[in-house]
């Protein structure tokens, strides 16, 4: 989902059939995955040959005479915020030419799209209204083992270690992949300890997730979106506001017990002591202290969970990374270190 398009930005309208269509509303952001039929115009899409190819050979026939849809999946998110503008696009969409028609049901009640997170019960109503559709609910977490489980056996190089800047994919074996914890970083964070095919449970979670750094963020820094304040924890040095070991110990480490002096004493620790005024802290220090904060406290609940219930793999999956090196090398700092 690395690169899923912001739809609300895109001028051109699909010109070819929808035939599915899914949902995940969450508390930040709606994605929505569709499947595309192919048609001239679809297939000129690519600028991507090797994309072209991949999804080409994934759409032919495979040896036996089983017919496969051949099309295309895309891929588009939302701020939930903005949902209005999801169902403009939704709207767009021509609805009704696609698979969606359930030939049993009343009229009125004869579209629907599968829909999942809290969003799919919150606004039911509301697609109801606007578009004259059902949501088909499915329960956030099944899908969210299921599409795990399902990405880890079948796509080769869908799960990698990150840390120093070194990106190294895992080898699944299929037989071998259970239990491990799935850490879903969204607006909140939800750990789940999958043991099997349909086989979970939610064993924690913490409140100090993706929509804690957007939206703290925004108060402290008055960035306008996300993606700047991303941007932002670039070029900050984090030292300006956090307290480090080094700050209490006048330099040294506390060795004895595994501190070093870098270590962050106390996050934001340095903003209390200091006889700065507000305005005199940057705001890419202040993101770039709390992306840090954030995705450390992430990373320990994450590694305690995986020592209490005996777990040797921990998988980090959700918007709030979306392959930020930094976010990934401070998530696996914080693992390693505790
Ligand atoms: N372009 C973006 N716009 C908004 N948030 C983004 C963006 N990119 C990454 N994020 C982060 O991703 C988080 C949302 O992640 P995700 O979509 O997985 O969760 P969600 O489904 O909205 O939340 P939940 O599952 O808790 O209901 C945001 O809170 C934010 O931290
Ligand atoms: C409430 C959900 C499950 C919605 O996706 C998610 O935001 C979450 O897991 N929040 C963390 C709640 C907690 O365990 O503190």
């Amino acid at each position: 989902m690395d690169h899923l398009a912001d739809a609300s930005n895109q001028n051109s309208q699909p010109q070819t059939q929808i035939s599915h269509l899914a949902l995940d509303i969450g508390g930040s952001l709606i994605k929505l995955v569709y499947f595309c039929r192919y048609s001239d115009s679809c297939r000129d899409d690519y600028d991507d040959d090797e994309l072209r190819s991949q999804n080409d050979s994934l759409c032919s026939k495979r040896g036996n005479s089983r017919p496969v849809l051949e099309g295309r999946l895309h891929f588009a998110k939302f701020e939930t915020s903005k949902i209005n503008d999801c169902l403009e696009f939704l709207r767009s969409m021509k609805l009704r030419i696609g698979g969606f028609h359930e030939s049993t049901a009343p009229l009125s009640d004869k579209i629907f799209i599968k829909a999942t997170g809290g969003g799919a019960y919150k606004f039911a109503d509301l697609f109801k209204e606007k578009l004259g559709v059902s949501l088909d609910k499915e329960d956030e977490m099944e899908c969210l083992v299921t599409g795990s489980n399902f990405l880890l056996k079948a796509v080769h190089q869908e799960a990698f270690t990150y840390l120093d800047s070194q990106k190294e994919f895992v080898q699944i074996d299929p037989n071998d992949l259970y239990p491990y914890l799935l850490v879903n970083i969204g607006s909140g964070v939800s750990m789940i300890k999958v043991d099997g095919d349909g086989k979970f449970e939610r064993v924690s979670g913490t409140s100090l997730g993706g929509g804690t750094f957007w939206g703290l963020g925004r108060l402290l820094t008055k960035c306008k979106n996300f993606d700047e304040l991303l941007e932002l924890s670039h070029q900050g040095n984090n030292r300006v506001v956090d307290m480090l070991v080094g700050d209490i110990y006048g330099g040294t480490d506390y060795a004895k017990f595994g501190l070093s002096s870098t270590t962050i004493a106390s996050s934001f620790g340095k903003a209390i002591s200091d006889n700065k005024e507000l305005d005199d802290y940057q705001p890419e220090d202040v993101s770039r202290s709390l992306l840090r904060m954030i995705s450390n406290n992430i990373g320990q609940i994450s590694y305690l969970n995986a020592l209490r219930f005996g777990l040797k793999r921990i998988f980090f999956a959700g918007f709030f990374i979306r392959g930020h090196a930094y976010t990934m090398d401070t998530i696996s700092v914080a693992v390693n270190f505790w």
